[in-house]
This record gives C-alpha cells, sequence and structure tokens, in this order.
C-alpha cells in the first residue's frame, strides 16, 4: 500500500551550512501533518495523522504556523527557535574534555539522565558497541518534579530555555494523546478519567527527557550503525534532526519513495537499505514524531511504534558530524503498560509500571548480555512480518 499523501505544501529542502541530503537514496513515505491545522480540529488533518499513527508510527509535523491565532497552544515557531538555540548549547556541552562529561554518567546509580559515552551502549544481540554520544535532562528535574541532579556550568545558564523546549514539546504530544485518545475505542472508565492525557501530566513524576545526540562521522561505515535499532520506550517522540541517517524499517505494506536522482548511491548505503530499511529525509521547519511502545500497549496493537535506527548519513553528509534533539514524552512513572481498549488483550499481558519497563529498556542496552531482556514491541510493531 503507497502511504500516500506525504507533501501536501511546498517546503525548502536544504539546512543552511549543510550539505544537501543525498537523492541517491530511497527514503520512507512519512506524511506531512500541519501543526495549525490540528490545533484548529481540521477533520481531513486529524484523519491523516490518526492514519499515520496506525500505518507507520511516524510523520512530519510541520511547525511553521503562520497563522498566530491558531498557535495560542503550541507555538510551532517559537519551538522551531528553541530547538535551533538548543543545537548550538549541545554542541558546546559535546565540545568538553571526556574526563569532564564522564562525571555526568549516572547509569552505575541506575540513572538513565546524564551523560552515556560513546560506545557505552549496545546495538545488537552479539554486543556491538554503539557510535554515538547522549547527555539527557530530565523533565521532573527542570521543573522541580524530582531528584536536582548535578549538570554541567556550561549547561546550567540555559534552564529557561529546557522548560520552553520541554513545555512546547509536551504540549505536542499532547495534542496527539488527545487525537488518538478521541479515535480509539478506549473503556469507559478511562475516557471517564480523562483519556490518555490525563496519564501524561506535565506535573506527573515521569521519565520524560530531552536527549542530546551527537554522532560524529564513521570510519568505518559498513559497520556504520550509531544508534542499534529500537523502538522508542514511551508515548510520544519529537524529534529534531538535520542530517540524514535515521532509518525505519518499513512493513510489507509500505512503500519507499524512490531516489530523487538516478545517480547511484554507494554500496554501503545499498546494504543499509536491505530488509525494509528506508532513510528518513530530514525536513526544515517540520520536527519528526514518532509513537512508542506504551501507545502500542494501550491501544492493543492498533498503534504503531515503529523500529528505527541511526546509520551513518549517506552521500557527503557522511562526512559531517550529526547532531539531533529528541523529547521523549511518557507515561506517569506509576501508570501500568496494559490494554486500555475495548476487546484488548486482558490478562494475558505482562503488567508493568512505565518506571519499570523505562529502566528494563534503557539501561539494558547499556550492558554485555542486555539485549534480549531489553526488547520493546518489535513484533507487534512489524505486524508478525519480517522481524
Ligand atoms: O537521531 C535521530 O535521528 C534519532 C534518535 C533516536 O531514535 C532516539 O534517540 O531514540
Ligand atoms: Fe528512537
Amino acid at each position: 500500500m503507497p502511504h500516500s499523501g506525504h507533501s501536501n505544501s511546498p517546503t525548502c529542502s536544504t539546512f543552511p551550512d549543510l550539505p544537501r541530503f543525498s537523492e541517491s537514496v530511497s527514503t520512507a513515505p512519512l506524511l506531512r501533518i500541519s501543526l495549525s491545522k490540528l490545533l484548529n480540529r481540521d477533520p481531513e488533518e486529524e484523519e491523516r495523522c490518526w492514519n499515520a499513527c496506525c500505518d507507520l508510527g511516524f510523520f512530519y509535523l510541520d511547525l511553521r504556523t503562520l497563522d498566530q491565532t491558531a498557535s495560542k497552544d503550541v507555538d510551532g515557531t517559537a519551538l522551531l527557535r528553541d530547538a535551533a538555540k538548543l543545537f548550538e548549547v549541545m554542541k558546546g556541552f559535546f565540545e568538553l574534555p571526556i574526563e569532564e562529561k564522564a562525571k555526568y554518567d549516572f547509569a552505575d546509580q541506575g540513572s538513565y539522565f546524564g551523560y552515556k559515552g560513546y560506545g557505552a551502549g549496545i546495538v545488537d544481540r552479539k554486543g556491538t558497541r554503539d557510535r554515538n554520544e547522549f547527555y539527557n535532562i530530565s523533565k521532573d528535574d527542570m521543573l522541580g518534579l524530582g531528584e536536582q541532579l548535578p549538570s554541567p556550568s556550561v549547561l546550567n545558564p540555559y534552564r529557561a530555555l529546557y522548560i520552553s523546549y520541554i513545555h512546547s514539546s509536551h504540549a505536542i504530544c499532547m495534542l496527539v494523546a488527545s487525537l488518538l485518545s478521541s479515535r480509539l475505542p478506549l473503556k469507559p472508565a478511562i475516557n471517564e478519567s480523562g483519556g490518555l492525557p490525563a496519564l501524561h501530566k506535565l506535573n506527573a513524576v515521569s521519565g520524560d527527557q530531552i536527549r542530546f545526540v551527537k554522532a560524529p562521522p564513521q570510519e568505518q561505515p559498513t559497520e556504520g550503525v550509531a544508534l542499534g535499532e529500537h523502538t522508542d520506550f514511551g508515548s510520544v517522540t519529537v524529534l529534531f534532526n538535520r542530517l540524514g541517517g535515521l532509518q525505519v524499517k518499513l512493513p510489507e505494506y509500505i512503500e519507499a519513495l524512490p531516489p530523487g536522482s538516478s545517480a547511484p548511491c554507494s554500496p554501503v548505503e545499498r546494504e543499509l537499505c536491505e530488509d525494509g530499511w528506508t532513510y528518513v529525509r530530514p525536513l526544515p521547519g517540520h520536527c519528526i514524531v514518532n509513537l512508542g511502545d506504551a501507545l502500542v500497549k494501550f491501544s492493543a496493537g492498533k498503534l504503531r511504534s515503529n523500529i528505527h535506527r541511526v546509520v551513518a548519513p549517506p552521500g557527503e553528509q557522511g562526512g559531517v558530524t550529526r547532531y539531533s534533539l529528541v523529547y521523549f514524552c511518557r507515561p506517569g512513572d506509576d501508570v501500568l503498560l496494559r490494554s486500555l481498549v475495548e476487546g484488548g488483550t486482558d490478562g494475558e499481558e505482562e503488567e508493568v509500571s512505565a518506571k519499570e519497563w523505562i529502566l528494563r529498556r534503557a539501561l539494558g542496552r547499556r550492558k554485555m548480555g542486555g539485549w534480549e531482556g531489553s526488547g520493546g514491541t518489535e513484533r507487534v510493531s512489524m505486524r508478525g512480518g519480517t522481524y
């Protein structure tokens, strides 16, 4: 099935000061959804967004809110500005000496917030090391709801920026959650208590976080997986990236968009596109929104949390350091991850709290031999297909 209608208005395809995305690779047909239209409750746009969440679990959200009356809840233009500033802030942090950054790695204290060094994660069951660095900022820390973790002095002046970014990203996630809530056949008791948004309150203690990611150019591109294949643990993810490299694994019923040029891609890039893996083209003015495991569980598999990974950016972008900025919205820590829909899979499923799920998934991928026990909803994600 072609995942049609991926384009609905003209867009500039380049980011200043970066090489262009390669036209020699096929790309994933993410729908482009307009934030303005969603805020205006445009029925057609809501339908497209719902379809994107059920079919692929990934879509572009056009944040260029031209109509100011539409942007009272979420100001897309302000979010784009915050994201651009955060790209600069994160570069300042990643430039610190490794010994300095390592002071903020709290994995041995059982926390996934703070720093994760290059190669500290695994990308497959063989235990192959990752090729990126992370810095995770807790929403609860920033909003004064939880433990205040030590943080480096280069990052401390920007608390107001993190808080503003958290508010806007969380509001986007709630917009998506309320749309999904209105379409899913939720049990009456769940609807009466506020549906999906009520499980993701901004002021509830949760694993929500900002993530900064840096992946340097890779010297051995054949083994070039920077971030191993995974589904996200939470509910809704808001992602900004500027270079290619993100790939989604398309299910058999969704076709990739053909390359824009007839110039061949490299043998490595061809290899990286086997088994349904397809590049996601970064679009200026947009974020990428994707769903995580919690929504698969809440919807008994109706919604998709697609498998994705990060490899070396294709073409000349491969020579440039790649940064990305993520906001993960997750259910409150105590929320049980189980079906909330009528006719779901009650009784048969393991009931695990959002907090236990995150710890299992995040920290399992930080240790040798942790791959098997740290899986998510991959099998459901591929609809029993090729995974
Ligand atoms: O860097 C990207 O484009 C994606 C990052 C990602 O998937 C993640 O951090 O979970
Ligand atoms: Fe991810």
